[in-house]
């Protein structure tokens, strides 16, 4: 068990701390191997029953157990899928980031290499339990951040920014917004199978190699895609929420905005539509609105082939009921908490840090919380019908941003200064900063 001055990991098994030399033989349906036995413990069904007593863990075993590489559950590969016929499930691709890929799960569906199940203490689960999840494993892409990193640097600097907080006497959560995670480890096996199953089976010997291996380990996520016929997700990124505390005093856009001048200018490809993040956080209705529309257009593949009057759901209403969550409702409320918290983590902005700190994680941590919400994902649940729900959505994407990314940072500011990309004036721009310039100072426009 984790001692006192131990970080606590609330959704992880404390059996888990078990060493390896507890473990014995396994069932001989299983592909176990020591990663896997790692989550397995001495009680469990898959430990033979004649097995030698063995020693108690001594204070020395525990210690060497790194407690942010424990996981509640093992997924092991099933040679005999019928005889677990309620567990077994498989793994399809979902969609990858720059450093995580995401793979959802699905009932078995009767190929025996690709039949795996989960494990808890070494009990199978039934696979109800996870249908409406995804595994999101590191890629092992180099500076991005391993299994471990991510789940303490959840728990330890994102969690306790969304604890309840208590305004004018009323107690006020933000916890509801996150997305719960629980921690999975595998084998060698699973890993280069969701490697195939991302890079595809024909791929060259020769490129596979130069492709990095995934992590052995995993988190389990609810599964935000949409569901057809039922409710749409939209994906957002709500970015810069407020100004860069180290932007020029007579700046005419935003950070967000300004950076994205900047990309169009070199040509880098738009976002299919665009939102400066002030609009977004003050509620402006007719800006979300526009926002969203083409996202929900192309969720129910609306185009000249396929006009609105093709479709059985009310699309406006949809668009509606999600503009009104993000601009007056719930959505709004969370919108400005991360502002206030992308305010208050980082008042200096990013080359406030001298560079004698910026080595310094604990001088840092700051600028990397504000980083990490300034740069997560939200998605938007919205029921195709008011009767099914209320809209609802999660943020995703919270790991916390490494110390390595401090000069980028700061070479990203300063050429957003040099450049002239805050000051410039830009009469085509629909930035909220420069919305107001016009309006205030008509003749400088
Ligand atoms: O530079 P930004 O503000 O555009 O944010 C980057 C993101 O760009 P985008 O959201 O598309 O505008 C960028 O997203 P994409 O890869 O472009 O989807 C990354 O999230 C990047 O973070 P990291 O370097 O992977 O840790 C993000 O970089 P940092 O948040 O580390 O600066
Ligand atoms: N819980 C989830 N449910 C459904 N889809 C998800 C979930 N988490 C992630 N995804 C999808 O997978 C994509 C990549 O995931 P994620 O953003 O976690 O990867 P990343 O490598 O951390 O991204 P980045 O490039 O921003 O670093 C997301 O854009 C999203 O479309």
């Amino acid at each position: 068990m984790p001692t006192q001055s131990e970080p606590q990991h609330p959704h992880r098994h404390p059996s888990l701390t078990l060493p390896l030399s507890l473990l014995k033989m396994v069932d001989e349906n299983y592909d176990l191997d020591d990663d896997d036995l790692s989550s397995a413990s001495a009680s469990s069904p898959l430990v033979a029953a004649n097995a030698p007593p063995t020693p108690a863990p001594s204070v020395d075993d525990l210690k060497l157990v790194d407690p942010w590489d424990l996981t509640k559950y093992t997924c092991v590969r099933v040679l005999e899928p019928e005889r677990y016929s309620s567990c077994v499930i498989t793994f399809t691709f979902l969609a990858e980031g720059a450093a995580n890929a995401v793979f959802q799960i699905l009932p078995y569906a009767g190929r025996i290499e690709s039949s795996f199940m989960f494990v808890e203490d070494g009990m199978p689960v039934p696979y109800s339990l996870f249908l409406n999840k995804v595994l999101r494993v590191s890629k092992g892409v180099p500076k991005t951040l391993s299994f471990r990193d991510v789940v303490r640097g959840f728990t330890e600097d994102v969690l306790p920014l969304f604890a309840p907080v208590s305004t004018n006497g009323t107690e006020v959560s933000y916890k509801e917004y996150l997305l719960e995670d629980e921690g999975v480890s595998f084998d060698g096996g699973l890993a280069s199978h969701l490697h195939t199953l991302m890079h595809g089976e024909d791929c060259a010997p020769q490129d596979c190699e130069r492709i990095p291996a995934m992590e052995h380990r995993g988190l389990l996520l609810p599964d935000m895609t949409s569901a057809f016929g039922t409710s749409l997700t939209i994906e957002i990124k709500p970015k810069w929420l407020a100004q860069s505390p180290t932007a020029p005093s007579k700046s005419f856009k935003c950070r967000t905005c300004a950076l994205q001048a900047r990309r169009a200018s070199k040509g880098k490809r738009q976002p299919l539509s665009y939102i400066c993040p002030f609009k977004l956080v003050t509620g402006n209705a007719e800006a979300i609105s526009d926002f969203l529309r083409p996202r929900i257009l192309a969720h129910f593949k609306v185009n000249s082939a396929n006009p609105v009057v093709n479709i059985d759901v009310d699309i406006e209403d949809i668009l509606a009921r999600a503009t009104d969550y993000l601009a007056r409702g719930p959505g709004h409320g969370l919108l400005k908490h991360m502002q206030k918290l992308q305010d208050e983590s980082d008042p200096g902005g990013v080359c406030s840090v001298p560079k004698r700190l910026r080595e310094n994680s604990y001088h840092c941590r700051g600028v990397r919380a504000a980083m990490t919400l300034r740069d997560c994902s939200m998605f938007i649940k919205v029921p195709y019908r008011k009767a099914d729900g209320c809209v609802e959505s999660k943020l995703a994407d919270l790991d916390f941003k490494s110390m390595e990314k401090v000069p980028d940072w700061v070479s990203k500011e300063e050429a957003l200064w040099n450049g002239g990309w805050y000051t410039n004036i830009d009469t085509q721009s629909v930035c909220a900063v420069s919305e107001l310039w016009k309006e205030t100072c008509p003749w400088w426009w």
